[in-house]
C-alpha cells in the first residue's frame, strides 16, 4: 500500500498517533519489549560510560558559511527531507565510501557550494537524475551483453544506483511542487511559516511551540513527510523525517542568544525510526522477537557474533586491533537482512514503543534498592540516568552503532524503494 492510500491521523492528535499506533501494531504483531533487558542495557558500562559524549555529539553544526538563519534552516530543511537511503547503506559505502546520512549529506553540501539554484522550490521541481546522481557520486547504470555482438557489453540505466538517485529527485520534485503550488520560495520558509503558526496555538497550550501543529502542517504538505503505512489493517505513523527537522530545528538554534524563529522544544518527541534503531534494540534484547507471529518477524535477524554480555560491556579493542579498528570503520558495512514494508514498519513501529518504555524504565530506577544489583558500584554516580530523554536516547543508540566495532559490525536491516529513512 502507498502512503496516499493510508488516512492521515485525526487532526490534532500527530504525535499522539505515532504513540497510539506504534503500541498497536507492536502488541498485535507479538513483538515483547523486555523491561529487564532495558535495565540491563540503562545501567551496563556500554551505557553509563559513553551515553554524555555519544548523545551530545550532534552533528548539525555545519563548517558552512551562510548568509542568514533563514539560509541554514532551508538546507537543514532539504537536509532532513533527504535523510533517507538507509536501505542502500552497502551499495552508499561502494560508490562513496559513506554511509547513507554521511552521503546525504555530502550531497546537500555539494548542492550548497555548486548549484545552489537546486535548494528553491522553482530548483527542486526541475531537477533530474543525472545531476543528482552527479553530485551524490552514485553510478545508474547497469552492464549486459550486447544481445547480438557477443563479448561486447552495454551499459543502459538501472540497478539500485540508479533506484536510489530516482527516489531522491523525485523526492526533491514533489517538494518543488507542493512549495510552489502553496507559493513559496523554498522548504525553509515553508518551515518558517509552520514554526508560526505552532508558536501561535501554543499560547492557547501554554507552549512555546506547539510541536503538533508544527508537524501536522509539515505532513500534510509535502508528500516527503508522509511516513506511514497500514500493516495488516492497522495504519503505522512514524513520521521520521519531520521529526528530524523539528529536533534539528531545537537541536541547532536553541542555544542562540535571540532566537530567530520560533523554537520547538522536542525533548520529548517520540524518536526518528529509522533502520539503526530497531536493529540494535534488537541486538541488545531491549525487543523480543522470539514470540512474534507476524510477517515472519522472529527469525529476521542473526544471531549477533558476539554475546549480549559482550555487547553490554565497555568496548576494548585489542591495542593490536586499533588499526584493524580503524580499517573495519573504513570497510564496507555488512549487508543486513533486505525486509518487506511491513516488516520494516513493524520494526521501526516497536523502536518507537521501546524507546518510550527505555525512559520510563530510567525514570523508575531504584538505585538503591533491588535494581541496584545490576550496578557495579557507584550507584549514587548514576542518578542521571533517570533523567535522560527521548531526543538524548534516540541519539545514543543511533551514534553508538558508529562508535564500537562491534556495533559497526551487526547487520541493519534494509528496506529498498522507501524515501521515508
Ligand atoms: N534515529 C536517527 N536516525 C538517524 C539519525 C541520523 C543523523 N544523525 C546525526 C545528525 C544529528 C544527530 O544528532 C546525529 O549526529 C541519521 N539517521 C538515519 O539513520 C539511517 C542510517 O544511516 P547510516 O547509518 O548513515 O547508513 C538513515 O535512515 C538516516 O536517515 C539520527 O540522529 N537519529
Amino acid at each position: 500500500m502507498t502512503s496516499t492510500e493510508v488516512p492521515l491521523p485525526p487532526s490534532g492528535s500527530y504525535v499522539k498517533s505515532i504513540r497510539e499506533s506504534s503500541h498497536a501494531a507492536r502488541v498485535a504483531a507479538g513483538i515483547q519489549i523486555d523491561t529487564e533487558a532495558i535495565k540491563r542495557l540503562l545501567l551496563s558500562p556500554a551505557f553509563t560510560t559513553t551515553f554524555y559524549r555519544v548523545s551530545h555529539n550532534h552533528g548539525l553544526a555545519f563548517p558552512l558559511n551562510f548568509p542568514s538563519p533563514l539560509a541554514e534552516l532551508n538546507f537543514l530543511s532539504v537536509l532532513s527531507l533527504l535523510n533517507f537511503g538507509s536501505g542502500y547503506r552497502a551499495l552508499l559505502h561502494a560508490h562513496t565510501g559513506r554511509g547513507a546520512w554521511d552521503s546525504i549529506r555530502a550531497f546537500v553540501f555539494s548542492i550548497y557550494l555548486g548549484d545552489a539554484e537546486l535548494l528553491s522550490a522553482k530548483g527542486m521541481q526541475g531537477v533530474e537524475e543525472g545531476k543528482v546522481a552527479e553530485l551524490m557520486g552514485v553510478r545508474v547504470h547497469v552492464e549486459r551483453p550486447h544481445e547480438s555482438i557477443p563479448g561486447v557489453t552495454v551499459g543502459e540505466l538501472g540497478g539500485p544506483g540508479y533506484e536510489l538517485v530516482s527516489i531522491v529527485a523525485e523526492t526533491m520534485r514533489s517538494t518543488g511542487d507542493a512549495l510552489v503550488g502553496a507559493g513559496y520560495p523554498d522548504l525553509g520558509t515553508f518551515v518558517v511559516e509552520a514554526l508560526k503558526e505552532g508558536e501561535r496555538a501554543g499560547k492557547a497550550t501554554g507552549q512555546a511551540v506547539d510541536v503538533e501543529v508544527v508537524l501536522e502542517r509539515l505532513v500534510k504538505a509535502i508528500p516527503g513527510f508522509r511516513d506511514m503505512t497500514v500493516v495488516d489493517g492497522r495504519p503505522i505513523y512514524c513520521f521520521k523525517k519531520a521529526l528530524f527537522l523539528i529536533s534539528g530545528v531545537y537541536i541547532r538554534f536553541h542555544k542562540l542568544a535571540s532566537a530567530p524563529f520560533p523554537i520547538p522544544h522536542t525533548q520529548d518527541l517520540p524518536i526518528c525510526a529509522d533502520n539503526v534503531i530497531p536493529s540494535l534494540l534488537a541486538y541488545l534484547g531491549v525487543l523480543d522477537l522470539s514470540r512474534a507471529t507476524a510477517h515472519g518477524l522472529a527469525s529476521v535477524f542473526p544471531a549477533p557474533p558476539v554475546s549480549i554480555e559482550s555487547l553490554l560491556d565497555q568496548y576494548h579493542p585489542q591495542s593490536s586491533d586499533q588499526d584493524e579498528d580503524k580499517a573495519e570503520r573504513k570497510g564496507p558495512p555488512e549487508e543486513g537482512p533486505v525486509l518487506t514494508v511491513e516488516q520494516a514498519f513493524l520494526l521501526r513501529a516497536a523502536a518507537i514503543e521501546a524507546c518510550e518504555v527505555i525512559v520510563q524504565v530510567a525514570r523508575g530506577l531504584r538505585l538503591d534498592g533491588e535494581d541496584a544489583g545490576w550496578v557495579a558500584g557507584g550507584e549514587e554516580e548514576l542518578a542521571w540516568v533517570k533523567g535522560i530523554s527521548l531526543l538524548d536516547v534516540d541519539t545514543w543508540l543511533w551514534a553508538v552503532a558508529k562508535d564500537r566495532g562491534d556495533y559497526r559490525a551487526l547487520g541493519r536491516f534494509a528496506l529498498r524503494g522507501t524515501c521515508f529513512f
